[in-house]
């Protein structure tokens, strides 16, 4: 669960109470960063008070960063195998995973971004699919896709987990970080 990694990893120097609220946001178009900008400040909005908001991304480095964003649609209609199949006509099967919290104080303050990334290359899908596109992201310097690492490893070195430890140490330097993820 998203939000109680996020209040375990933040801890208690994190300056606010942190409540998840299931809201609807447009689906945006453009690069991350303007993404979740976007999405952040019409959480604020609709919020009218601080909010965090977050944004997965799986980036193919021969499609110039596509799905990136849209990956959630293309997940839903190729299905990891369907991914791997995308880059039959490339060499490159290099990707990253990016991860990127938004966080803004109020509707018209500035919005802060928290971002991790994750390097690695898209594979034949390997390992137990309970979870997105875990069985075609194999991270570097692993022989194991996402998938088929123990959860505590992926947890250790995953995207969502760098960028929360991005944000935590903006909001309580120093402080020591439990490693948690999904
Ligand atoms: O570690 C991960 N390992 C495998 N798959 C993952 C991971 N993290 C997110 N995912 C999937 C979920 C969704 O299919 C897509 C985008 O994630 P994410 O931006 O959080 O999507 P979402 O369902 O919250 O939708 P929305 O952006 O509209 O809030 O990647
Ligand atoms: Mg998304």
């Amino acid at each position: 669960n998203l939000s109680l990694q996020v209040v375990q990893i933040l801890g208690d120097k994190f300056p606010y109470k942190l409540i998840s609220k299931k809201i609807d946001l447009p689906e945006y178009q453009g690069e991350p960063d303007e993404i979740s900008i976007q999405k952040c400040k019409e959480a604020a909005r609709q919020i009218d008070g601080p909010v965090i908001v977050e944004d997965t991304c799986l980036c193919f480095k021969a499609l110039g960063g596509l799905p990136g964003p849209y990956i959630k649609w293309f997940l839903d209609k190729l299905q990891p195998e369907g991914l791997y199949k995308l880059l039959a006509g490339f060499e490159d099967k290099s990707a990253w995973a990016l991860c990127t919290f938004a966080f803004t104080s109020g509707k018209d303050e500035p919005v802060e971004l928290f971002r991790g990334i994750t390097q690695g290359c898209i594979v034949e899908p390997r390992g137990p699919r309970d979870f997105g596109w875990d069985p075609c992201f194999q991270p570097e310097s692993f022989d194991k896709t996402y998938a088929e690492l123990p959860k505590a490893v992926k947890n250790s070195i995953s995207h969502r987990y760098r960028a929360l430890a991005a944000m935590s140490e903006h909001f309580s330097p120093h402080a020591k970080r439990k490693k948690t993820d999904d």
